[in-house]
């Protein structure tokens, strides 16, 4: 059995939520994509490795010493060993991230280690192109959509829960930046799959988007 759920979307639509959700629920395993780019990403920058240099940032992303280990109180990232959970979260890493997510042999280096997670026990994908282009073929696929307002203000509170300043104008510019360089880029942009399931959550709370993906997938009577 190797069924796959889906969940692509722009920063802060909840997709990272919903995934954890869903992947207790079902049982399944999670591929939280983002955080490749990201770890990329933060290997660069400890690298200086600038973020143009296409080779570089390629034999970076193919050589990453990383691992995700599965903790009560969520998932610990490691990247050559050492702690780097909050430090990826950071925006500026996020933007960077977005960034070299744009250079398609970063993303031909990170492709079969996000398919590797698919080993057969079912798996919740949380990405921007889990249903165009790394999945095509999972069982069920959502796009999760919030307006960037509502979007900015959630990034406001996640970073001000865990200590971090934050400033509600700047990540407003910076999610709109990292939307605009999302949809726009040529490789695998951020687009919803033709059969992905359209979820706006501006007005929704976590649990109702929750319920509303549940019922979507035992609707399309998954195997558990
Ligand atoms: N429907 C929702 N309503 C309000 N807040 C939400 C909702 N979904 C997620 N959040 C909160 O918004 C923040 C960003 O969510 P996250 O799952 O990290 O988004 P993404 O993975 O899409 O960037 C988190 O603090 C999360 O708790
Ligand atoms: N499957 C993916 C996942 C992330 N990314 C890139 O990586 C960046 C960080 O992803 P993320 O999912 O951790 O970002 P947030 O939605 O948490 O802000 C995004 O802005 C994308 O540019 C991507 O290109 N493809």
């Amino acid at each position: 059995m190797n069924t796959i759920i889906t969940v692509d979307g722009p920063s802060g639509a909840g997709k990272g939520t919903l995934c954890q959700l869903l992947a207790k629920a079902t049982g399944y395993a999670l591929l939280d994509s983002g955080a490749l780019y990201r770890l990329t990403a933060l290997a660069a920058i400890k690298a200086e490795v600038a973020l143009t240099d296409v080779q570089a940032l390629a034999k970076l992303a193919a050589g990453l010493d990383i691992a995700f280990n599965a903790a009560e109180q969520g998932v610990t990232v490691l990247l050559a060993g050492k702690d780097v959970t909050r430090e990826i979260r950071e925006e500026a890493v996020g933007m960077a991230a977005s960034q070299v997510a744009a250079l398609q042999p970063v993303r031909d280096a990170l492709l079969m280690r996000q398919r590797a997670f698919a080993d057969g026990s079912g798996l919740v994908a949380d990405g921007r192109d889990m249903g165009t282009v790394v999945f095509p073929s999972a069982a069920v696929k959502f796009f999760l959509t919030a307006s960037a307002e509502e979007r900015a203000k959630r990034r406001v509170l996640q970073l001000e829960s865990v200590g971090q300043k934050a400033d509600e104008r700047q990540i407003l510019t910076d999610i709109e930046a990292r939307d605009k360089r999302d949809r726009e880029r040529a490789s695998s942009p951020l687009v919803p799959a033709a059969d992905a399931i359209l979820l706006d959550s501006t007005k929704m709370t976590i649990d109702q988007v929750f319920e509303y993906a549940m019922a979507t997938i035992k609707k399309a009577a998954l195997p558990s």
